[in-house]
């Protein structure tokens, strides 16, 4: 489980369903209720593990055979929790990430056909004990997903590797998702992620909100601020 007093919530889901959107608006939200919230993202959220991100998610990567692209995965998260996350939370900060050890047993585990005791195994090293309290998995077909993603990316960016696989292969991600969902129903909630981005927002602030207790509103503890 997570350290101390933080919190540790990762989001989860296919291509272009909304994790980043979700992110930010939770973190205004939660910040304006007065927590101490750090976002923040895999691959990557650390220098090291950033700079792995950089490898993996360019051409360069299309050399590597699975196992050495999930071993690289789990290399950085492990930098990323050892550097980032673990301090974090040890200092009571919320912590957002967006994708975390979810989408390495669906990417490079379930359509990396990579065999399930290979992928715990690197998990239980790269996460060494800090899992998240939460996992909100948005769920979304992989076709209007990538849809969204693709008009971003026209907007902001090219799509990465992964953006360009078969809509068969996301199809499958997705269904994969929804199996770790069914299998961990206290830490995992599923998302319908192609609703309004409001109410996307609240049905998130609720679930976070029961994660936090009593505590969910600190800006509103004193007693001026609760008149
Ligand atoms: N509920 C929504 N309805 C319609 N469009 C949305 C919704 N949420 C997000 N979008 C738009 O879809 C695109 C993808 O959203 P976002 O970047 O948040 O997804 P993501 O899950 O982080 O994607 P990726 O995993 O590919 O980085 C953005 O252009 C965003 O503005
Ligand atoms: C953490 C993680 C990520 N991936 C893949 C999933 C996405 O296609 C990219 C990350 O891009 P994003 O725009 O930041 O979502 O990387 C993966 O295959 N395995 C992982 O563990």
């Amino acid at each position: 489980m997570a350290d101390a007093n933080g919190l540790f919530v990762s989001f989860e889901g296919g291509e272009g369903a909304g994790k980043s959107t979700q992110i930010r608006r939770l973190a205004e939200r939660l910040r304006a209720r007065g927590h101490d919230v750090l976002v923040t993202r895999e691959p990557g959220g650390s220098p090291g593990a950033e700079a792995v991100r950089h490898v993996l998610l360019s051409g360069a990567a299309e050399v590597f055979g699975t196992r050495m692209e999930a071993i690289l995965f789990a290399a950085a998260r492990n930098d990323h929790v050892e550097e980032v996350i673990r301090p974090a939370l040890a200092r009571g900060i919320i912590v957002l990430c967006d994708r975390f050890m979810d989408s390495s047993r669906v990417y490079q585990g379930v359509t990396g056909n990579l065999e399930p005791d290979y992928i715990e195994a690197l998990q239980r090293v790269a996460v060494n004990g800090v899992i998240p309290d939460c996992t909100l998995i948005l769920d979304i077909p992989a076709e209007v997903g990538l849809e969204r993603a693709r008009k971003r990316a026209s907007a902001v960016a090219v799509p990465d590797r992964f953006e360009k696989e078969e809509m068969q292969t996301h199809e499958k991600r997705r269904e994969a998702f929804l199996d770790i969902a069914a299998r961990e129903p206290g830490r995992c909630h599923v998302i319908d992620a192609q609703r309004s981005e409001d109410e996307i927002a609240g049905e998130i602030a609720g679930i976070v909100d029961q994660r936090l207790g009593p505590s969910a509103n600190i800006a509103t503890e004193t007693p001026e601020a609760a008149q």
